[in-house]
């Protein structure tokens, strides 16, 4: 039996866990593991010290070592392993590419727990609610398993169920490593620079979102909205009626797993096209959702008899607010313009990096790799070699990259290499090219906006004066022109900024004949002229509705760019 498949091996797979034995078995291995890095360390810093070829060797063994010890501990830990896996900017580059394998090998859970959980969850049993339902998984993972099943309306779904006492499992495991990231951030050597408060947050609120299967369900339903004018995307539905937050039952949509190459070549898809989406789904989720698939394991995957993407599992998604794509902006605009303070100041906004009080050697890195890695023209570049750059510059710096942006490049670096196994000539940043201009057009737009904001700060106070208007306004065109702001201009904007300057001289000639109108009321019922007064008055009231109207409309059209 392969290790790690006996029950005995798995003291966490049952529904009642001593919290006890957990602390045990938990710090057991928080210590060795610290007790085999300092013995490592220790070796290295003999005089003569071990060879490169040794040295390497041990971390390996080390690494493999981790992977092993966190399979044995359950689901949390292969959770919490997989999201490090993620980050070469906190562990050693041998670690995470160990964790990155960590494959949810563990036991499916009998189908009597199944039916104890659905009755539970549905309130009704398993043949009242299904036409049919296989009691043999279809997939069987850390976090739960699914099931295939028919409904009586006779549509083909799946049912995914989520493992027994999980819940209460995370809850004991998570009070634990809370204990264990205040040891390291009190520790006077692995606390230095590190926020491992701050990680552990982030892991919590992953891991919790992810085992609720309401948010899972929510996030295909927005998922699928997104990519509703896409027809190559497909999300199978949710049926509500059938879901609860450890039961989610979905649309079947079965497909060939898009790293199976061979299959999919089989089945006649063209292997380059399905490489070309792989890559467009992901841009599309980033530079126009705002919301995308944060666990691109290729297991997540398929692809349709049409060679349409099907996409699974929406339990860990990512979200790119405005702000912080205001701040991507910054930091594309500074690594264009090579300006490594830009990039700095952007990624402290970001909170990408803790601010310290010698940012000297973070600015010189940062600026070290601008000059360096963007000597070679962008679609050169691969991804995991960018990435790798960043998260050498990044490790042992005082830098924190957010988890999404660790996400965004983990996503990069998997349809990097699922692309490349599809179409040996594939290239993501050649696919990326295009949407990348988009983006710097529309941050130019943003630019431009914070610029409109100001030529109506201008227009505002000339509006007194309404002579000096024009002038000012083409002094700014002027300006925008010339390129002063080092961005392109477009006609568009310059149009919108004509659009604009009619807008408000219409509104300067509205507020003066409110004001007429006003006085002249004023001044007939001062005279008894009631019925004159009431007449000039309804027309002042008639212009400041249409006056409010055009300050909304300017209002509206300043958020839109
Ligand atoms: N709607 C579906 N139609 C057909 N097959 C599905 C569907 N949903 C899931 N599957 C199959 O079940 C597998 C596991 O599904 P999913 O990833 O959602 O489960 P999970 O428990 O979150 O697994 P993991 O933790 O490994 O991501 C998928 O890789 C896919 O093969």
């Amino acid at each position: 039996m392969e290790k790690g498949y006996s029950d005995k091996a798995y003291r966490w797979n049952r529904e009642n866990y001593s919290s006890r034995r957990r602390f045990v078995d938990i710090w057991s291995f928080v210590l060795t593991l610290m007790f085999k890095l300092w013995r490592y360390n220790k070796a290295w810093s003999y005089p003569g010290g071990i060879t490169e070829a040794k040295q390497a060797a041990r971390r390996k063994a080390q690494a493999i070592w981790i992977r092993n010890t966190l399979l044995d501990l359950g689901p949390t830990f292969i959770k919490v392993g997989q999201l490090f896996s993620t980050r070469a900017d906190i562990f050693p580059v041998e670690y995470v590419e160990e964790l990155a394998k960590l494959q949810d090998r563990v036991p499916a859970f009998s189908y009597e727990q199944v039916e104890k959980t659905i009755e539970q969850e549905l309130g009704k049993k398993i043949p009242e609610l299904f036409q049919n339902f296989d009691p043999i998984p279809l997939a069987a993972a850390s976090l739960g398993q699914v099931h295939k099943a028919v409904l009586y309306s006779g549509e083909a779904v799946v049912v995914k169920v989520q493992r027994p006492g999980l819940k209460k499992l995370f809850e004991i495991d998570l009070q634990i490593l809370k204990g264990i990231a205040r040891y390291f951030q009190n520790h006077p050597k692995w606390g230095k620079g590190r926020d491992w408060i701050g990680i552990y947050e982030e892991c919590c609120r992953i891991l919790w979102e992810e085992i609720d299967y309401l948010n899972e369900g929510r996030n295909a339903d927005t998922f699928r909205r997104n990519f509703r004018g896409h027809d190559w995307v497909k999300v199978p539905r949710v049926y509500w009626r059938y879901a609860s937050s450890r039961v989610l039952t979905l649309e079947y949509v079965p497909g060939i797993k898009i790293s199976q190459y061979e299959a999919l070549e089989a089945a006649g898809l063209d292997r380059k096209l399905i490489a070309r989406y792989g890559a467009q789904a992901y841009l599309i989720q980033l530079l126009n959702n705002g919301f995308f698939h944060a666990d691109p394991h290729p297991g997540n995957i398929a692809v349709g008899p049409n060679g349409d993407l099907i996409f699974y599992d929406f339990g860990m998604m990512g979200r790119i607010k405005s702000n912080v794509r205001e701040g991507l902006m910054q930091t594309l605009f500074g690594i264009a313009q090579k300006d490594g303070d830009r990039v700095v100041q952007s990624l402290i906004d970001l909170g990408a990096i803790a601010p310290v009080d010698d940012m000297g050697p973070v600015r010189r890195s940062v600026q070290y790799m601008l000059d360096n890695f963007m000597d070679k023209p962008f679609e050169n570049q691969s991804v995991a070699a960018i990435s790798d750059d960043l998260y050498e510059i990044a490790y042992n710096q005082p830098f924190r990259f957010p988890a999404t942006f660790t996400f965004v490049m983990r996503a990069f670096s998997t349809l990097e290499g699922v692309g490349k196994g599809l179409d040996p000539e594939f290239n993501f940043m050649e696919v990326a090219k295009p949407y990348a201009m988009q983006l710097m057009t529309n941050m130019n737009g943003a630019e431009s906006n914070s610029f409109l904001n100001e030529l109506s700060r201008q227009a505002v106070q000339v509006s007194t004066t309404a002579f000096g208007l024009p002038r000012r306004l083409e002094d700014t065109l002027e300006k925008l022109e010339r390129g002063d702001m080092r961005m392109r201009v477009r006609s568009l904007e310059t149009e919108r900024l004509l659009r604009r300057q009619s807008n408000i001289q219409i509104g300067i000639s509205y507020a003066l004949l409110i004001s007429g109108f006003t006085l002249s009321a004023t001044i007939l019922l001062v005279n008894k002229f009631v019925w004159l007064a009431v007449f000039a008055g309804l027309i002042a009231a008639a212009i400041a509705f249409l006056l409010i109207r055009l300050l909304l409309r300017l209002e509206r059209s300043d958020r839109m760019y």
